[in-house]
């Protein structure tokens, strides 16, 4: 069974609807350990609403927190505390896909970052979106990843920029598992179609 980690070069970047199309794609279970935001619409209630599947099981977040900040001060204005010891895979004997927040050096607590979550057999999959300054950030998230050794690809989403993937490609060298359109609306069907896509890929990943 493989473990895929889900993290972005951002927060807002796509994680979760990147997260739904692999968890379709693979039927596989799906976990966010931290959520913040989670007065909002929570990640793992956005996956139940896009996936299809029945297979599908959704772990309970390890820490959620209400405020739509970074994890290390949501928890703080509750009073609350983020121990990555605490923080335990879920067991399952299928596939699962977990989704990070924000960016890797997203901090949990004074010393510890999302990053730290990223176990070394697990395949790191890197949503990346195309802005002004996203080329930075896409080569500083997964040099970062490549040094500490993880597997690591990518996924495109949103409005494409030729020159900015090529450059993003021929610095790293990774593998693309894919690229997400901007489409007018998100939906089980849209996620549907795309899983279908990303099924041959995930085969070899
Ligand atoms: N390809 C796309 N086309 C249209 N809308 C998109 C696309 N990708 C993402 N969105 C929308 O952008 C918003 C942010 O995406 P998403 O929630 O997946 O980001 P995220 O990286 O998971 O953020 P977080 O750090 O909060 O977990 C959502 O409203 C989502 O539906
Ligand atoms: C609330 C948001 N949607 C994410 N869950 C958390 C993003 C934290 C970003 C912190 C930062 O990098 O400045
Ligand atoms: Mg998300």
């Amino acid at each position: 069974m493989k473990q895929f980690f889900v993290t972005g070069i951002s927060t807002d970047v796509g994680k979760t609807l990147v997260a739904a199309i692999l968890t379709e794609a693979l039927e596989a279970d799906y976990w966010k350990p931290v959520q913040t935001g989670a007065l909002e619409d929570s990640d793992s209630a956005t996956i139940t609403r896009l996936i299809s599947n029945d297979k599908t099981v959704i772990h309970p977040n390890s820490y959620s927190f209400k405020a739509p900040i970074s994890p290390h001060e949501a928890a703080a204005l509750e009073g609350a505390h983020i121990d990555p010891n605490k923080i335990h895979e879920p067991e399952t004997d299928n596939d699962l896909v977990i989704e990070g927040a924000g960016g890797l050096l997203v901090p949990l607590n004074d010393s510890d970052t999302i990053l730290d979550l990223i176990m070394p057999a697990y395949k790191v999959i890197v949503v990346c979106n195309h802005y002004l300054g996203s080329i930075n950030h896409s080569l500083l998230t997964i040099n970062w990843l490549l040094g500490k050794g993880y597997d690591v690809s990518i996924v495109f989403n949103g409005e494409p920029n030729k020159a900015s993937e090529e450059i993003i490609l021929k610095k790293t060298g990774v593998l693309v598992l894919g690229r997400i359109k901007k489409e007018p609306i998100i939906n089980k069907d849209i996620v549907k179609a795309y899983a279908k896509e990303f099924r041959k890929a995930l085969v070899v990943a």
